[in-house]
């Protein structure tokens, strides 16, 4: 085995995950998405970033790709003398729509690129548990490395994902401010009543079933008894625009960790409250890709 140089490519997706009842279970890759480019050099790290987290983000071994790239070339057991890394980010960080599974889905699929026969090496399962480690929940993950819907599920210790095709209408309203996914975990209770897991066990069921042929069911999917509410306190302008939208009849959730609400609805990007940003986006069907 041996490394090449380079550069490679590739565009990561943003991903929204939870959709509602689906908390760490589902996730929606978006066209939207990061473009990183990798190269291997003779020593040293060195990180260009443009747009989204180019004022925060290290530029050093700590950056996230970096560490997602030092863990693929642990497994392979390959590494280059020293990366040169080009990141021109659009997903916005810490606002729930994936950035952090995008950078390490990136990180992952360059490292396996660089590594002369990584890709015949390393084969999708073995990526998304490498991910999942990585990020500590595999639905965000999984549809930023497939593309699509992403059913995702740990057994034992083993992530596991089933990719489906969909094709729905998305807006994404996102507010100015970030909340990290560590701080609205932090948020969640221990322990939730049986009724509320009953309740949505069968609102995830039926979104499945809802986002791949009943799309009238969707504002009844999308209800939610684990999560949103008890990070309201954290996102309360998040939180009021899901209901808002939801007494008009629209699909609406907190994305992922949060602040973003995304709508399973187009056509309503003009309802964007001051100071956020709304974009119409669809489902990216390929997930991170070499280009
Ligand atoms: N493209 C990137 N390059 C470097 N670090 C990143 C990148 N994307 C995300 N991160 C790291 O992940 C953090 C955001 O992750 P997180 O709180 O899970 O929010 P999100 O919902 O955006 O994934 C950022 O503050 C940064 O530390
Ligand atoms: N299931 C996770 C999803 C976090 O997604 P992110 O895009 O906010 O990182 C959770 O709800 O904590």
């Amino acid at each position: 085995m041996s490394i090449a140089r380079g550069p490679v490519r590739v565009h990561a997706p943003a991903t929204s995950a939870n959709l509602g009842p689906g908390f760490d279970a589902l996730g929606l890759a978006l066209t939207m998405g990061d473009l990183v480019t990798a190269e291997a050099t003779a020593g040293g790290v060195e990180i260009q970033v443009s747009g989204e987290g180019a004022a925060d983000v290290p530029r050093d071994e700590s950056h996230l790709i970096v560490r997602a790239m030092d863990a693929t070339f642990d497994l392979l057991g390959e590494r280059p003398e020293g990366l040169r890394l080009v990141c021109e980010n659009t997903i916005p960080h810490g606002r729930g729509l994936g950035s952090s599974a995008a950078a390490i889905s990136a990180g992952i699929v360059l490292a396996r690129a660089l590594v002369v026969g990584g890709e015949e090496r390393l084969d999708a399962r073995t990526m998304l548990q490498l991910a999942t480690d990585l990020e500590g929940h595999p639905d965000n993950v999984a549809a930023a490395l497939l593309g699509g819907l992403a059913i995702a599920w740990i057994d034992g210790a083993a992530a596991e994902s089933l990719r489906l095709d969909v094709d729905v209408p998305v807006t994404v309203f996102v507010p100015g401010e970030a909340v990290s996914t560590e701080k609205a975990r932090g948020l969640l209770p221990d322990v939730v009543p049986h009724g509320d897991a009953a309740f949505n066990a069968g609102r995830a069921a039926l979104l499945v079933a809802a986002l791949t042929a009943a799309p009238e069911r969707l504002i009844s999917a999308t209800e939610d008894r684990l999560h949103q509410s008890f990070r309201a306190q954290a996102m309360p302008d998040s939180y009021r625009l899901v209901r808002q939208l939801r007494v008009e009849g629209i699909p609406a959730v907190i994305s992922g960790a949060g602040p973003t609400v995304l709508a399973f609805a187009d056509g309503i990007a003009g309802a964007v409250p001051e100071g956020w940003w709304a974009a119409e986006l669809g489902v990216d069907p390929r997930g991170t890709r070499l280009l």
